[in-house]
């Protein structure tokens, strides 16, 4: 196993807000975490990418407990996206993006730096924008840098706080398919938050669905999204169809006809 979410439970003071999670997670796959506001996703995930910091051996990547990586190993392992973050000081899109090369490098950012933060920029269409700052940028164009950043750490493991959110639809779909590119070709471990249910059905190999702290179900998107676990955990009634590329979700309330 790659990566291994094992018994994990987390309290704010006296609130327990992830119960008992165990997550066995595979090199190469796409996993996507879903299920309502407050359902404890951000917080399982800045546990995974080790922010949040647990009491105990909970997480392991490669059989080693995460808590035993040193920072340089674990950014040169794994890479996390925020939903939000907050510059404390004016970059350029290319100068953020280097910071994912900061694992790698000794004094000075090296040809073979600039190369990958090149590539990667290239790759999402951001290499015009290279000389901007980061506070000039719309949203959407922020979130793919950050997304480039993350990359340009070429880690093997890959989190990703709602990755789509702030992206146009056409946007959506580029990151989405680069990030199943990534797991198919390179073999890194992709976990998502995803509101999105039908993209998440659509690019994810796996779901967890969260309610209130609790796994309530996992597996293959087409037994996850079912009429009975999304009416239990989202309280609204759906009808589940199969589209042209993939499920499609019809949801309505359950009070309306
Ligand atoms: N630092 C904190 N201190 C206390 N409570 C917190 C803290 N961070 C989150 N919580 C609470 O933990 C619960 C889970 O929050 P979390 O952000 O993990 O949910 P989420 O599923 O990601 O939600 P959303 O879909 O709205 O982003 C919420 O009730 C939230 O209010």
């Amino acid at each position: 196993m790659y990566m291994q979410v094992k018994d994990l439970s987390i309290k704010y003071g006296t609130k327990m807000i992830l119960k008992q999670i165990q997550m066995n997670l595979q090199k190469g796959e796409v996993a996507s975490i879903i299920g309502p506001n407050g359902a404890g996703k951000t917080t399982l995930l800045k546990s995974m990418a080790s922010i949040i910091t647990v009491e105990r051996a909970r997480i392991w990547i490669k059989d080693r407990d995460i808590r035993s990586y040193s920072a340089n190993e674990l950014a040169k392992t794994l890479g996390y996206v925020p939903q939000h973050t907050a510059f404390g000081y004016p970059l350029t899109v290319l100068e953020t993006v280097l910071l994912g090369r900061k694992p790698y490098m000794q004094w000075n950012v090296t040809a073979h730096d600039l190369e990958v933060a090149g590539a990667i920029m290239e790759r999402l269409q951001l290499a015009e924008m290279a000389q901007r700052y980061m506070d000039e940028l719309s949203g959407g164009e922020r979130q793919k840098v950050l997304i480039a950043r993350a990359l340009a750490q070429e880690p093997e493991i890959l989190l990703l706080d709602e990755p789509t959110s702030a992206l146009d639809i056409r946007h959506q779909l580029e990151v989405l398919e680069l990030v199943r590119q990534l797991a198919l070709q390179q073999q890194v471990l992709v976990v998502l938050i995803m509101h999105d249910l039908e993209l998440a059905a659509r690019y994810s190999d796996r779901v967890f669905l969260l309610q209130q702290g609790q796994i309530y179900a996992s597996g293959r998107p087409e037994e996850v999204f079912t009429s009975a676990n999304m009416e239990q955990v989202y309280g609204v009634k759906v009808e589940i169809g199969q589209g042209s590329s993939g499920l499609k979700l019809t949801a309505t309330l359950p009070e309306s006809r």
